[in-house]
Formats: C-alpha cells, sequence, structure tokens
C-alpha cells in the first residue's frame, strides 16, 4: 500500500521558508576543508549541524579524528554521528553526507557573494554548498523537522554520518566506518548518500557507480628563493618550465590520457553495456548549458557518457608556487608543484595505477636533462565503486521518485567521486544508493554553484517519501 505522504509533504510547503533560512545559515558559514585557516569554520559548520540535530531531538556524538595527516600541526574537523529513532520494529536507514565545501572567493568570478545564500528572479539559491553537500544534508534534518509538526509517525530509524573532509579526500573518515561498521552502524539495513547530481535539469536518476581519483603532486625545486628573471633569467634551469613540459605530456587535448598502463585496466564493454546509453535521459544542449560552452570532446551522447562514467579521465588542477595574479611579475619561482588527478574506473587497481603515473612521470622528467630536483607523489586516493540496482534500497527510492517527481528516475552512474561510499558498503554489508537532490546545472565545485529552490523544496520530499518506502518495501 502506498505511504500516507500527503500531511507530510503540505508540511514542507508550510515549513520552505524556515527550510531555506536553514540552508541561508550553513552557506554562511565558509567551511573550507582545503584551506588550513578555515578550518575553524569547517568546525563551527560541524557544531551548527549537531546543535541542529540536538534541537530536533537526535542523539548527536561529535567524534575526533585527530591529526590531519601530512598536516599534524592540524586536526581534523569532527565527524556528525547521529541517531534519530531506536524502535526495534522499524527499519534504520543509515544516511551520509559532507559538511565541508570546496575553496570559494568572489574574485573567481562569482556574481554574488559565495557564502551570502542569494536566490535570483529564477528561484535559484546561489552559494557555496548549496548543492555540495548542504542543501542534501540539510534536507535529512527538514524531513525530521516536517514529519515532527505534521504530527506523521517517523517512518525508519536514521543513522547519519556526515563528514567535514570530504572535499580533501576523506581523510581519517575511512578508519571511523571500518571501526563502526558492526558497531555504531550495526543497525543498518541499507545506505543512503545524497550528493550528486542529475545528469540534466528535468529528469530525476538513481544512481549506482561512481568513478575512484588518484590526486596526484609533481613537485620542481632547484634555486634556493625565488629569483629575478631579468638577472637569471638564461643563466638558470627553472622548475616551472621543467614542470610545464613534464605537465603537458599527460595528456591530449582529446582527454587521451597517454600514460602506458592505465587504459589496459579499464573493464572491456559488454553487450549489455551497449544498449544501456540509448535509454539514458541526456541531451548534449543541456551538457553544453552546464559546460557554459560548446566545447565537449564528444558531439555524440553515448560517447559523451561512456566518457564521464565508465572510462578514466585525466585532469590538470593547478600549480601552486607560481604567480597567479592579475598584471606582470617578472619572477622565476623556486619550487612550483604541479596538480592533477585521474578518475578511475572498473577493473582500475589504486597501486598499479600509481605504479605507472610514477615511473611515466619520472621518465618524462629524466627526458628533459634539467638539473633541477623532481618528486612525484600521490596526495590522496580513493576507489571506483559500481553496485548493483536490483535491491529493495532502489526499489524504495524509484518508488519516491514517482510519488515526488511523476517520473520513473533514470538509473545512472557518475563521473565523480565520493571515495567512502565503497567503505559504508564494505564496513556494513548493506547495499547503497545514491539519491542526488541537485541538477546538472548546479556548477558544484564551480562558481556561481546553486540549487533551485524547487529541487530542495522537492528534495526534502524525496528524501522523506524514501524513507516511507524504505520502511514497507520487501526484502530483495
Ligand atoms: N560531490 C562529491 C564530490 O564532489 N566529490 C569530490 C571528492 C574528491 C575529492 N578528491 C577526490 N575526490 C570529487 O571531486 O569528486
Ligand atoms: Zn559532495
Ligand atoms: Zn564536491
Amino acid at each position: 500500500m502506498a505511504p500516507q505522504l500527503d500531511g507530510f509533504f503540505s508540511q514542507v510547503d508550510s515549513l520552505s521558508d524556515h527550510f531555506i533560512e536553514r540552508l541561508r545559515k550553513a552557506v554562511a558559514i565558509p567551511s573550507i576543508s582545503a584551506e588550513e585557516a578555515r578550518r575553524p569554520d569547517v568546525v563551527r559548520m560541524g557544531n551548527f549541524l549537531a546543535d541542529e540535530l540536538k534541537a530536533l531531538g537526535a542523539e548527536v556524538e561529535l567524534r575526533e579524528l585527530g591529526k590531519q595527516p601530512h598536516k599534524e600541526h592540524l586536526d581534523l574537523p569532527p565527524v556528525v554521528l547521529a541517531r534519530y529513532g531506536n524502535d526495534k520494529s522499524k527499519r534504520t536507514i543509515l544516511v551520509y553526507g559532507h559538511y565541508d565545501v570546496q575553496p570559494a572567493d568572489l574574485s573567481d568570478g562569482w556574481n554574488t557573494k559565495p557564502f551570502e545564500l542569494t536566490i535570483d528572479e529564477k528561484d535559484r539559491m546561489l552559494g557555496r554548498g548549496s548543492t555540495d553537500d548542504k542543501g542534501p544534508v540539510l534536507g535529512w534534518l527538514n524531513a525530521i523537522e516536517a514529519h515532527q509538526k505534521a504530527g506523521v509517525d517517523f517512518p525508519v530509524n536514521l543513522l547519519m554520518c556526515f563528514e567535514g573532509m570530504e572535499e580533501y579526500g576523506s581523510e581519517g573518515l575511512e578508519d571511523l566506518i571500518n571501526a563502526e561498521g558492526k558497531k555504531y552502524f550495526a543497525d543498518a539495513d541499507a545506505v543512503c548518500i545524497s550528493d550528486n547530481y542529475w545528469l540534466g535539469t528535468e529528469k530525476p536518476c538513481l544512481t549506482y557507480g561512481l568513478r575512484g581519483c588518484n590526486y596526484y603532486s609533481i613537485e620542481v625545486s632547484g634555486p634556493g628563493a625565488d629569483l629575478h628573471s631579468g638577472v637569471f633569467g638564461g643563466t638558470a634551469q627553472e622548475p616551472m618550465t621543467d614542470l610545464v613540459r613534464t605537465m603537458a605530456t599527460l595528456v591530449d587535448t582529446n582527454g587521451k590520457i597517454q600514460i602506458p598502463g592505465i587504459m589496459e585496466q579499464v573493464a572491456p564493454i559488454t553487450a549489455d553495456e551497449e544498449t544501456l546509453y540509448d535509454e539514458i535521459s541526456f541531451e548534449m544542449e543541456t551538457l553544453h548549458e552546464a559546460l557554459g560552452s560548446k566545447t565537449t570532446i564528444f558531439e555524440d551522447k553515448k560517447l559523451t557518457l561512456m566518457g564521464r562514467w565508465r572510462y578514466p579521465s585525466l585532469s590538470i588542477h593547478g600549480v601552486e608556487g607560481g604567480f597567479s595574479a592579475p598584471g606582470a611579475k617578472t619572477v622565476i619561482p623556486a619550487k612550483v608543484i604541479g596538480k592533477f588527478s585521474i578518475r578511475t574506473v572498473p577493473d582500475m587497481d589504486i597501486d598499479k595505477t600509481n605504479e605507472c603515473v610514477y615511473k611515466y612521470v619520472n621518465e618524462q622528467f629524466a627526458k628533459l636533462g634539467s638539473k633541477n630536483t623532481m618528486k612525484v607523489f600521490a596526495q590522496h586516493t580513493g576507489k571506483w565503486w559500481v553496485a548493483s540496482p536490483s535491491h529493495w534500497n532502489f526499489n524504495a527510492a524509484s518508488k519516491a521518485v514517482e510519488r515526488v517527481w511523476n517520473v520513473k528516475p533514470d538509473f545512472t552512474r557518475e563521473g565523480g567521486s565520493i571515495p567512502i561510499t565503497i567503505t559504508f558498503e564494505e564496513a556494513t554489508g548493506k547495499n547503497v544508493l545514491l539519491l542526488p537532490m541537485g541538477s546538472s546545472t548546479d556548477g558544484a565545485h564551480s562558481i556561481n554553484e546553486k540549487l533551485d529552490k524547487r529541487n530542495y523544496i522537492e528534495g526534502i520530499k524525496l528524501l522523506g517519501a524514501y524513507l516511507h518506502y524504505a520502511a514497507e518495501e520487501p526484502t530483495s
């Protein structure tokens, strides 16, 4: 029998301004995990969540994770663990999200202040973390509150795990989840993560796969200090020149990875997979809109989806130590660190991939015949994940999508990474579902990140409806 959801849904509508205010407060905390100076703000954001959860009647623990690896002067932000409900006759759903965000600065090209939630004339709620992942995290809290205020029994016990280091490789979390898999998380019957996006702007999806991410640094140094390029140019071998020449050998303009041993690890395409892409609702126009240009590698939908889901990609992110401000500074940097990452896919192996990268980068640098020194190392790694969507957890989410959005969801994989997903699967032994709230044009990690008001409010209904269907879905 379909669950009675009307009371809950109308309460979400009535509380929508209050829920937007909650998001406004969260976005105002610049919880950037990658910036050391922002660490107190990340902690403040964890405390904010803990306080909101306590006010809703959840049992909350702030778990400290110790020092940040390679940055021993920094404490990792706490993991917020919470439980709402402990009724043995109900199913228990474990949800995960993250309260840290990517860096953001007005000078990057934002049209509005990134840490002030701004609602524009199209009801887009602009602000860093609005879609990734503060909106979805608050979605769970909002669903609890709407049940309480509507007087509707909460259908499941909810276990929550919200971390503050996801955008920096989830440092410290893996050990906690492995340790708590059969303790704090022991009751979990299934896991749900809301931290990705629809493929387009109209059709919801359920996601059963993610790429992994190996993130690398190439450090080139030589001179003892930054130098005057007029005095030393033409006399010293320059680290930036060596770095740029080395980085240029990694990948070509069409994204073809030049490192031997990477593509060789990729699982072959199966006959079933060949047919899968045609069914997916995905328009190249929407991709162009999300991209902000027509500079796609492929013109074709299937090749584009394959490029995002089932093949690895190599992206060059930036150079630390180089001159990047506007204007013209005639300096030779003494030490530069180039950053790049490889999104990994089945059947790639983390260690094997690292070996291929180290060997290749060392060879390319050696070819330069430079007297400078080069080190290449992985900053963090996370494995890819592909699960079976034939499970009651996905059935429940599919029914919830139909109920809220009046359409059957697409079943998708995702090009991004949530490295902790596979850890949850292995530590709990339970099915993991990705249930996105936001859409493809939200601009996560980019300037002008937003979450449409519609996706936030209907997304709260979706998360709540999912819990109702999960409560009664027959075991599969
Ligand atoms: N919303 C998920 C997300 O943005 N994940 C990050 C996580 C990450 C950071 N380093 C490696 N993975 C992503 O970039 O995919
Ligand atoms: Zn995220
Ligand atoms: Zn992110």
